[in-house]
């Protein structure tokens, strides 16, 4: 063993074998594994092993250090989605993150929950008692957020609601202390537009135009990770160990009991089993735990079958409802942009060591922010990004959800596909369906956050270290790209009001100087990258009737002591970004496995 004086224990397959009992084995220490874990191990009763597939990160710059953002060392690469049917057959890379810590030490570090009425719709589809008032808790308890300075906070248009927020959880939450000069130009012209600032995008009114909230530092201004916040602590737990660079195989089970897991080097080295005396937990993230169910039997049993691997339980759900943002750049150059700019760092090395230098004296800098981001969002309800709501969601209606699902969907997944679609239909002109934020520089993202096409992950062979068949399903519903393109033109109508246009912005991409709608549309399509990291919801908290995968207190139907805690739990994608939630998720879900086992 290695790496004493953390919380745990960076131990080695060979003192797994010798040692091979622990009370909950989790798979994968991304965030929710980490989270659960920490919890867990508090008490120092309970034996937890995490195995995760990455290694630790160094703390290098690239990692910590938000203006130096480059963590490519801890993606999953290549990982690749299968050809996009509605995407004239292109593949796009899947990025999740492969590290102690997961997504949380490669992620844009944006600390974002969705508005209220989600949560409560997905309560309403069946993740019972994770709505909005029953979540606030767990949100106040896995962040320690910070208040900007006051001076700062009224010259900026930063405004905060305490009562939402927690003061002395894990997760460092904060606002950038610093900004680019042309962000009032982009504040001001969206508020010349009617659109309202929003009072604190977490205290579950998540719409209007805001500043950022972001999982970092406040007094050191570098990442908060899962392996910051939940494995670097000060005394370590003998009770909780680490297994890096180790893959788990399969679920092992006795009937349909949860017993173990089998592992494996990612390098194909090692490989060996381990108990779980109470239970496997499966945190592997949207992509690969529906993988490692479908591998260890929980699955739809007739594709199960065509791998030779026998079914424990009959689950259709597993792998279906894969969810994500789209994202779509439009880029510009600027005959009058202000300097600095969010292009400044990357493109004059001078104004860099300048700011790099101030960073280093703890002096608010451009290295603040996130490289090559801004500070601000936009987030909306479809009313509000356009006139032509009513014509969108007429499309929606006319579409047919079984052909959608490839024309011969499981009825129990259709059944729950049906209802998803009607109740982002009943909340389409309230809650938000898109988004953008400007970096001040020379683009613009903006995100269609509600989508209405789905995707899948299937298994490809029968190994763990090969990559599943990762389909985004991307704007398979024609609904998508129609709301992409409100959200485009309404950016459009943002980039000409007097206070963004004094700046001489002419788009680049994807459509300069093209007026005709169908070929704004072509070229969104063409420009569009069908994932902003996001994926979610391939397990989803539905009832086994609509082809929900675990119940509301994360267990795996038709098994036993075998749960998900992960961001494939959710029913529908979050909207913002989704790791403040996957964080309050693990929470809960970590009082409910404490609770079933009597461990409070
Ligand atoms: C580049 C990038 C940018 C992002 N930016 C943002 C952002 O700014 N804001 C935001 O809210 N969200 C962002 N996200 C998304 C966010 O980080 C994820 O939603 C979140 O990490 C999901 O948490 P999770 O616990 O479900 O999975 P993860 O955190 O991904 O953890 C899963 C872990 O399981 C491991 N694993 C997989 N398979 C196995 C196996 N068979 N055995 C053992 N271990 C396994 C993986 O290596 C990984 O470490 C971003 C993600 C990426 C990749």
């Amino acid at each position: 063993t290695s790496e004493l004086g953390r919380y745990a224990t960076i131990i080695e397959a060979r003192d797994v074998k010798n040692n091979n009992s622990y009370d909950f084995v989790i798979a994968g220490g991304g965030i929710a594994g980490l989270t659960v874990a920490d919890r867990l191990t508090e008490n120092p009763r309970v034996k937890v092993l995490v195995i995760e597939y990455g290694p630790l990160d160094q703390r290098e710059d690239g990692v910590m250090v938000p203006g130096a953002y480059f963590p490519v060392p801890y993606l999953w690469l290549p990982l690749m989605s299968t050809p996009q049917a509605a995407l004239n057959g292109t593949s796009y890379s899947v990025p999740c993150g492969r590290a102690v810590g997961g997504g949380s030490v490669v992620n844009a570090m944006f600390f974002h929950r969705s508005d209220a009425s989600f949560y409560d719709t997905c309560d309403a589809l069946g993740a019972r008692g994770w709505s909005w008032t029953s979540m606030l808790p767990y949100f106040k308890k896995s962040e320690t957020f910070s208040r900007p300075d006051q001076n700062y906070a009224a010259e900026h248009n930063i405004t905060w609601d305490d009562t939402v927020h927690g003061f002395d959880g894990p997760v460092q939450a904060s606002y950038a202390p610093y900004d680019y000069p042309g962000s009032v130009n982009f504040y001001n012209g969206a508020v010349s537009m009617g659109i309202k600032p929003a009072e604190d995008p977490n205290n579950g009114n998540a719409q209007g135009i805001f500043r950022l909230q972001r999982s970092i530092d406040a007094k050191t201004q570098t990442r908060s990770s899962a392996r910051v916040n939940r494995y670097d602590g000060d005394i370590a737990r003998p009770n909780y160990h680490i297994l890096t660079n180790t893959a788990v195989a399969r679920v092992l089970f006795q009937g349909s009991t949860a017993i173990g897991v089998d592992f494996v080097g990612v390098a194909g080295s090692i490989n060996g089993t381990v108990k779980a005396d109470k239970e496997v937990i499966v945190a592997a993230g949207a992509v690969h735990t529906p993988q490692l169910l479908q591998l260890s039997g929980v699955g739809d049993t007739a594709y199960l079958k065509k791998f030779g691997i026998k079914s424990v339980v009959d689950l259709p759900g597993v792998g279906q409802n894969l969810q994500d943002h789209l994202v779509l750049k439009v880029n510009y150059n600027y005959t009058s942009n202000h300097f600095p700019n969010g292009g400044s760092l990357q493109s004059n090395a001078t104004y860099a060591a300048e700011q790099r230098a101030l960073y280093n004296t703890g002096t608010p800098s451009a290295y603040d922010l996130t490289a090559t981001t801004g500070n601000l969002m936009i987030q909306l309800p479809l009313s509000n990004w356009t006139d032509d709501g009513f014509l969108i969601t007429e499309t929606a209606k006319a579409q047919s959800p079984a052909t959608l699902l490839g024309g011969n969907p499981d009825p129990r997944v259709l059944r729950g596909f049906k209802k998803q679609r009607k109740a982002i239909l009943e909340n389409i002109n309230t809650a938000v369906v898109g988004g953008v934020s400007w970096n001040t520089g020379p683009e613009t993202s903006i995100y269609m956050t509600r989508p209405f096409s789905r995707g899948s992950i299937k298994i490809n062979s029968t190994s763990i270290l090969n990559a599943p068949l990762i389909d985004y399903g991307a704007l398979t519903d024609s609904t998508d790209l129609e709301i992409l393109h409100a959200v485009y033109m309404k950016n459009h109508e943002l980039m000409s009001t007097p206070d963004v246009s004094v700046l001489g912005p002419i788009e680049t991409a994807p459509a300069p100087g093209i007026n005709s709608a169908k070929a704004i549309k072509d070229a969104i399509k063409k420009a569009l990258a069908p994932s902003n990291a996001h994926q979610c919801c391939t397990a989803a908290m539905m009832s086994r009737e609509d082809g929900g995968v675990v119940d509301p207190q994360n267990r795996v139907y038709g098994t036993k002591r075998l749960s998900v805690v992960d961001a494939s739990i959710w029913p529908l994608v979050v909207g913002g970004g989704p790791q403040a939630s996957v964080y309050a998720g693990a929470e809960k879900a970590a009082d409910l496995i404490q609770r079933r086992h009597g461990l409070v």
